[in-house]
């Protein structure tokens, strides 16, 4: 059955005012990573093995099994078809559940290459790469994540043998958290306190085995399991989440990951010249896949609620006529496009955060440790910024598409549930921006010693001018000028990252005053990260791009994004006098304007993102928009609706009817 909705959306594209295909080409990067990011959709939504809109009512054990199975399929299937690295993570992403694979590729392995000596690399990343052993990264305890200066386990050298001893002293010591451990890993990097002489040299990786290959069962001294069923159904609980205990499991001394730090046959530790947060490399680089991956799972919730909203039609007809389109009234675009220049803005500031991770990784390769702190901080700031938006961005999406929002089947739930514990893993979110905060203060009272700001706080250099201008806003047309857009984020960043370091100076000590006031170093820090978002999408759209009308929409696009913030923010932009009342009334009137624009475009510029049906995982993001028979389609096939009568009639329904009848007479 084809119902009306699906015309909707024809008509929709029709008044697309840009080439959807060259947006499609910006939106992927290139037209190289498009051709293959489409050609992994394709082959993955063809595919039954990956089917999976089974997956919410699915009990813990069949689903993980059912990760499993798909996973070898993944392995499968990238051997058979000869995939490139770059083809075989497309491939595995589009399967979209969480499993081992993402540990052992994407932490595993770059702990080992990030942190291994040649010879250790030589020795461990074939046997990875070939997946002859399965490995994972076991860092979080039970009683310790964010502080990993205070991890418990012990790493102790033990001269007579030649090896370390790795022991977990006490519960709080377990590790717990680690993805891929639970059931699955061989082998696992395990951070631990290194211990030598009997004296403490501050925490390290070290490979420990921790499963038979022959069997799979865990070796002496090595208790073993699941840490249990995590928020949402489906969603991650696909993951073996795992708890490990170590009772003094030995490993050989070349286990200990020694490119930073080597432990000699006598037991003597041995520091090379490099910074010691060398060791924390392997966190740097997740963060920034993070980052990028932000802007795919908020595309996705975006692309259900735009899709649904041109469908769904509510009032405005007095006569029994044809009713409004939901994504007409102005308060559902209010809270609807910002989203969707939020997904561009963030797609574009994770392109740039992969340059500056390979510009980094290129300096520290040359042992030029200048740009580190830098690039810890926009690491950090960006995964903050952009995992916290998009988070409570998919919660909007599900309120943006009413009641059928709340369904398994709209798909959103369950991508809330499985996208939000990235505020959380990788660095809680609030605890990384007060990381960003400190780097902030730090460059602020430098500048008062004239050294000068580089790379993402260079606009810090304009100190005077950014301390006293005031808007030139006169028009609502004025916020479409960047300099003007630019000048106001620039300017509240550092009144308030100066606000910060001037209070903290009043303190007794900076500890006490960093401590004191870390709300407002944490107001501080999302400000500087909003400048660096803000500033690459207008540098971004200051570019040449190809493509009938794409330019423009892009530009339309960000100053949404920018212009929202304002609003967003209309109490701190205010407060620092970076704007006046009137000049945000101004913005406002303009973001309004945006919105009208915006309107039109809006089906086009989700179907950009070029989302299989498969991937989107929605009846109401369906290409086609054939919502409303997708949803009865899906409501049958319900495991509630196997039988008419249901289970537990018998014994809970009619004795319940009897009772009544009973009182009834009575
Ligand atoms: C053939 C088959 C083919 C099949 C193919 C299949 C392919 C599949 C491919 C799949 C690929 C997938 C990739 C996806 C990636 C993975 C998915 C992700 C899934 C989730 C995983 C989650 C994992 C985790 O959560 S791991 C645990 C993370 N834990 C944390 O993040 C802890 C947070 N805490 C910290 O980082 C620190 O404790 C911190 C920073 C809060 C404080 O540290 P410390 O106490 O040492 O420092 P401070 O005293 O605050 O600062 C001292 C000094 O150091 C600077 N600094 C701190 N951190 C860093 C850093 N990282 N880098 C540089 N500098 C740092 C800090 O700024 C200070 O500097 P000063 O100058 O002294 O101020
Ligand atoms: C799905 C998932 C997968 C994970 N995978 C892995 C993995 O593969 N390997 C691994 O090692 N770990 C993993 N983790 C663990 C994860 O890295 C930690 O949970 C994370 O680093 C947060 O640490 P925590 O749990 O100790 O939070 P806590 O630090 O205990 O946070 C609790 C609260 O305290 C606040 N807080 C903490 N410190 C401060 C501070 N200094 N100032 C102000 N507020 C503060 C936080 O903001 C938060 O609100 C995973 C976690 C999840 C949820």
């Amino acid at each position: 059955m084809v119902v009306a909705s699906v015309d909707n959306l024809a008509d929709e594209r029709s008044k697309a005012q840009f080439d959807v295909g060259a947006m499609k080409i910006v939106w992927a990067g290139s037209k190289h990573v498009f051709d293959v990011t489409d050609r992994m959709a394709r082959i993955v939504a063809s595919d039954p093995e990956f089917r999976k809109d089974n997956r919410t009512t699915l009990g813990r054990k069949e689903l993980f099994k059912n990760t499993l199975r798909k996973m070898a399929h993944v392995v499968k299937r990238a051997n058979e078809l000869r995939l490139t690295e770059e083809e075989a993570s497309k491939l595995r992403f589009f399967v979209d559940e969480p499993g081992y694979l993402d540990l052992h590729w994407g932490m595993f392995v770059p702990a080992i290459k990030g942190q291994g000596t040649e010879e250790q690399q030589e020795k461990w990343l074939p046997l990875a790469s070939r997946m002859e052993i399965i490995g994972c990264y076991a860092q979080t305890e039970l009683g310790h994540g964010s502080n990993v200066q205070g991890l418990e386990t012990t790493a102790t050298f033990d001269p007579k043998t030649d090896e370390f001893i790795i022991h977990s002293p006490s519960l709080t010591s377990y590790k717990w958290w680690p993805g891929g451990l639970g059931k699955v890993s061989t082998h696992v990097v395990v951070y631990a306190r290194l211990v030598s002489g009997g004296q403490e040299h501050g925490i390290y990786g070290f490979i420990v085995q921790l499963r038979s290959l022959d069997d799979h069962t865990p070796l002496p001294g090595i208790i073993i399991g699941d840490i249990g069923t995590k928020f949402g159904s489906g969603a991650y609980n696909t993951m073996d989440n795992g708890f490990v205990c170590f009772n003094r499991v030995r490993i050989p001394r070349n286990h200990m990951l020694m490119r930073f730090c080597q432990v000699t046959r006598e037991g003597n530790v041995c520091l090379s010249d490099v910074p010691k947060q060398m060791v924390y490399g392997t966190m740097v680089y997740v963060r920034q896949t993070i980052v990028s991956d932000a802007s795919w799972a908020l595309s996705r919730a975006v692309c259900i609620a735009v899709r649904y909203s041109a469908i769904r039609r509510q009032f405005g007809s007095q006569d029994r006529g044809i009713e409004t389109q939901v994504l007409d009234y102005k308060t559902q675009q209010s809270r609807l496009f910002p989203l969707l220049a939020s997904a561009y803005a963030f797609r574009f500031v994770g392109e740039w955060l992969k340059w500056l991770y390979a510009d980094v990784t290129e300096r520290l390769q040359a042992n030029d440790f200048s740009t580190l702190p830098e690039a810890h901080a926009c690491t950090a700031g960006l995964k903050s910024l952009t995992t916290s938006v998009t988070a409570d961005a998919i919660e909007e999406c599900r309120k943006l598409c009413g009641g059928h929002g709340y369904l398994c089947s709209s798909g959103l739930p369950e991508l809330f549930a499985v996208y939000v514990p990235a505020c959380t893993y990788e660095g809680d979110n609030v605890v990384l921006l007060l990381q960003v905060a400190r780097f902030l203060v730090k460059t602020v009272s430098r500048l008062a010693a004239g050294k000068k700001p580089v790379g993402t706080t260079t606009y810090m250099g304009n100190a005077e001018h950014l301390m006293q201008c005031k808007s030139s806003a006169s028009s609502p047309e004025d916020w479409l000028k960047p300099s003007v857009v630019l000048e106001a984020f620039e300017a509240r960043a550092f009144r308030l990252a100066v606000a910060c370091a001037r209070d903290i100076s009043k303190f007794s000590t900076p500890e006490a005053g960093f401590a004191e006031l870390s709300i407002d170093l944490v107001e501080a820090a999302i400000a500087h990260c909003e400048v660096i978002v803000v500033s690459r999408f207008i540098e971004k759209v200051q570019q040449d791009i190809p493509g009938d009308g794409v330019k423009e929409q892009l530009q339309i696009l960000c100053f949404i994004y920018a212009l929202h913030l304002i609003h967003k923010h209309s109490g701190e932009f205010l407060s620092t006098g970076c704007i006046t009342p009137e000049q945000a009334t101004l913005a406002n009137e303009q973001l309004r304007t945006l919105y009208g624009q915006v309107r039109p475009n809006a089906v086009s510029l989700v179907d950009a993102f070029n989302y299989t049906d498969h991937y989107l995982g929605s009846a109401l993001g369906r290409y086609d928009g054939n919502v409303y028979a997708t949803l009865y389609a899906q409501a049958l096939r319900d495991p509630l609706n196997d039988t008419v009568v249901p289970d537990g009639y018998e014994e809970f329904i009619r004795p319940v009817l009897k009772q009544t009848m009973r009182l009834s007479r009575l």
